[in-house]
């Protein structure tokens, strides 16, 4: 089932400089990380699904809604964004009262809106720092805590920028953690991502944005396979994936799991 439909969607900041250069893309229930350089336009891109930009040119429905003709207030049941720094999200004096915003102001009752934003905190692994004002966190619970407050809204797709900058080991599997959990329920999941190991071991569908246009889009696997245009749009690849290369290995590996598999023998025919 399509949940996102963009139709030769364009976006210019200034008058004949655009940003994003007419994309066509559908996105179905498989996680997809966007990709790609520094300015190539994935930021320009997620805020225009989420109706924060309006497009110069183009279509985008979110679940069958044109977005075109709905405010950023009524899209958010449907779309959540978690942005790159928390501290661009966070301005309530309690973790508790932060994570409630988002179902209060989507019209959850008081009581149902805090038994999500428990609910969203104890997946996090926040639940009892409830009753603390956010800003006493550290940089990696603040970012939880922005996650746990678009959890708490249960939108059907969910947007997240950069969730593994600033995290330390546990938070970035507690990110690992909640993805997954997300994607068992069926959400959609999106993120804006540089870390490519992140991206190998966690997301189905892989989207190069480049210069403002989709330069490929498809598995992991397929994705960090094609070195030439890894290059060209300026892309690293998982560190596991090197290494096979380094190894002069044909397969494209993309978890340490199936690198070891590999190498004790029991994937003979990858090599
Ligand atoms: N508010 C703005 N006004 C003018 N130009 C902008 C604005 N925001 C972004 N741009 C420009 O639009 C282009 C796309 O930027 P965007 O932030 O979407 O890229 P990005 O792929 O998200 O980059 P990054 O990985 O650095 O976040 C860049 O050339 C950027 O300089």
């Amino acid at each position: 089932m399509t949940r996102i439909s963009v139709k030769d969607l364009a976006f210019s900041y200034r008058p004949g400089e655009e940003v994003l250069k007419g994309i066509t893309l559908d996105f179905d229930g498989r996680s997809t990380a966007i990709i790609g350089q520094n300015g190539s336009g994935k930021t320009t891109f997620v805020k225009l699904l989420k109706g924060l930009l309006k497009p110069t040119r183009g279509e985008i429905h979110i679940l069958g809604r044109p977005v075109s003709e709905m405010t950023a207030a009524a899209l958010a049941p449907y779309i959540g964004l978690v942005f790159q720094n928390p501290n661009d999200q966070i301005f309530k004096s309690t973790v508790l009262d932060e994570v409630m915003f988002g179902p209060l102001n989507i019209g959850v009752d008081p009581k149902r809106a805090k038994e999500k934003a428990l609910h969203a905190l104890q997946m996090v692994g926040l639940a009892e720092r409830a009753a603390e004002n956010p800003q006493d966190l550290s940089l990696s619970e603040k970012k939880l805590v922005c996650i746990a407050s678009i959890v708490a809204m249960e939108p059907e797709i969910l947007i997240l920028d950069e969730p593994t900058i600033a995290q330390d080991h546990a938070g970035t599997a507690t990110v690992r953690r909640v993805i997954g959990r997300l994607k068992e329920q069926g959400k959609l999941v999106m993120t804006i991502i540089h870390d490519m190991d992140f991206v190998a071991e966690n997301f189905e569908r892989v989207i190069i944005l480049h210069r403002g246009t989709v330069l490929a889009d498809g598995d992991p696997r397929e994705i960090f396979s094609r070195r030439e245009l890894l290059e060209r749009a300026g892309l690293g690849v998982p560190h596991i994936t090197r290494l096979g290369w380094s190894l002069g290995r044909t397969k494209t590996y993309l978890t340490e799991a199936e690198f070891i598999r590999s190498m004790r023998g029991e994937g003979a025919a990858d090599r």
